[in-house]
């Protein structure tokens, strides 16, 4: 059975990225996504922008939706203080079982735990199940169609205290207009836009930061 894109991409960081090292992981998938097959990892141009939020807010506790390959929590996990964890939701197996060993491999296992079912699933869990109080972080990157029911879900479920931080990807490219009228109109969130580039491509797009107000 021929290997998937996603394999092809952890092979590569395995045969060449430093273990242990988030950092070369990070570049390693970098220059494969950009040399060989586009992926739809956040980048290292939107990266930079996920990087300054996080460092921004300092999180204890920070979820991402939509792991993919893993590129993004270990760029997360890289920058979070000790004792703080992210709690990463893939509900494509192929996937989870790509970004585990992608997460292991950067040696960031010890803060990363990685929720593998449907968000509108999990989300309604973290609270018994997973025992977080409230989110510091979200990173939104996952199905687009699912930002703005999502969002909703975490505040259903007193996941947002004042001054939650959510970051969207793809508010231009593929696009989440559901979730742009929604959270723009919305006066519990302060949002704001930071215009970018797709991944690895010459392509505008943008993500959207969201301050829960309370
Ligand atoms: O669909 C996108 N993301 C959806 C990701 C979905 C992930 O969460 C569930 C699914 O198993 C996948 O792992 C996407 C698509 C493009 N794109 O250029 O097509 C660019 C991006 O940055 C994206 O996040
Ligand atoms: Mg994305």
């Amino acid at each position: 059975m021929n290997q998937s894109k996603e394999r092809r991409i952890l092979n590569f960081v395995l045969q060449n990225a430093v273990r242990g090292d988030p950092c070369s992981v990070m570049e390693t998938i970098d220059k494969y996504c950009s040399e060989k097959e586009w992926a739809m990892n956040v980048g290292d141009v939107k990266g930079v922008i996920l990087d300054k939020t996080v460092e921004e807010i300092n999180p204890k506790v920070a979820l991402e939706l939509g792991t993919y390959c893993g590129y993004s929590a270990v760029r997360i996990a890289r920058l979070l203080k000790a004792g703080a964890c992210l709690l990463t939701v893939e509900f494509n197996p192929e996937f989870a079982a790509i970004a585990k060993q992608m997460i292991e491999f950067a040696g960031v296992q010890d803060k990363v735990k990685l929720l593998e079912g449907p968000s509108e699933v999990i989300i309604p869990q973290l609270k018994k199940k997973y025992e977080v109080d409230t989110l510091d972080f979200v990173f939104v990157d996952h199905w687009k169609d699912r930002y703005a029911p999502d969002t909703i879900l975490l505040q259903e479920c007193s996941l947002l205290r004042k001054g939650s931080v959510l970051l969207a990807d793809n508010i231009i490219f593929p696009g989440a207009p559901e979730f742009v009228k929604y959270i723009r109109n919305n006066p519990r969130f302060q949002c704001s836009t930071y215009p970018s580039y797709l991944e690895y491509m010459k392509v505008q797009d943008a993500m959207e930061k969201a301050v829960f107000l309370g």
